[in-house]
């Protein structure tokens, strides 16, 4: 049974181990992708490479790449691509979009780690920076919003999980603010007793 606490919440996401296993958020990033994705698709930190491998088989996405900081998450999606006859995907080891060249990507998705977490009770591992968002929840999806234009092709998309636990509005204030316009209402949004996920399309407001 759940109880909606921030531990409660990790353990149902795999905390016993080193990858973050696929799970709500996941499923929702990939139905965004299948509705908004196309060309060429960065997914940045992509776990288990188990959306990557979903939007490799997504009509209108021509090439995938899977990135990730942890490099048990990049093993983990290098033996998922190509296994079972699936398809296909690129895994390079990056921290969010530094390792890519400008105007490389039509569709940029990201289901970031976007727990709040008291730095108190921060424990250090990889599945810690797969989870927490730090103290504010937004603390990767700030330098995310920041980064991510300069890796966009000028008609580009970025597709952003959302949880109401990082708070909706903040995120979507802090895209604004740094000039990105958001399509009205999310391209998927699911609620849960404890939280609500929406996935965000934004666009860099200079896009034509
Ligand atoms: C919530 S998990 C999402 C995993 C997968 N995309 C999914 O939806 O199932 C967040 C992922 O972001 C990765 N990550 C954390 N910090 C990162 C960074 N600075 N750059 C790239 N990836 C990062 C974590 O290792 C983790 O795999």
């Amino acid at each position: 049974m759940t109880d909606g606490s921030r531990d409660d919440l990790a353990a149902r996401r795999g905390m016993s181990r080193k990858v973050y296993e696929p799970a709500e958020d996941s499923g929702l990033l990939a139905s965004a992708i299948e509705k908004r994705g196309h060309g060429r698709l960065l997914e940045v930190g992509t776990g288990s490479g188990w959306v990557a491998e979903r939007a490799a088989a997504t009509d209108g996405v021509t090439e995938v790449v899977a990135s990730d900081r942890s490099p048990h998450a990049c093993r983990a999606a290098q033996d998922r691509t190509g296994a079972d006859g699936g398809p296909a995907f690129a895994v390079v080891r990056a921290d969010l979009v530094a390792a890519f060249t400008h105007d490389a990507f039509d569709t940029v998705a990201f289901n970031p780690p976007y727990l709040p977490t008291d730095p108190e009770n921060e424990w250090d591992d990889w599945m810690e920076r797969a989870l927490s968002g730090g103290e504010s929840g937004r603390e990767l999806i700030e330098p995310f919003l920041e980064s991510v234009p300069r890796v966009l092709r000028p008609d580009g998309i970025v597709l952003l999980l959302v949880s109401s636990l990082a708070g909706y509005d903040a995120v979507l204030d802090y895209a604004t603010d740094r000039g990105f316009d958001i399509d009205d209402g999310a391209v998927v949004e699911e609620s849960y007793p404890f939280e609500t996920l929406s996935v965000v399309a934004l666009r860099p407001s200079n896009a034509p």
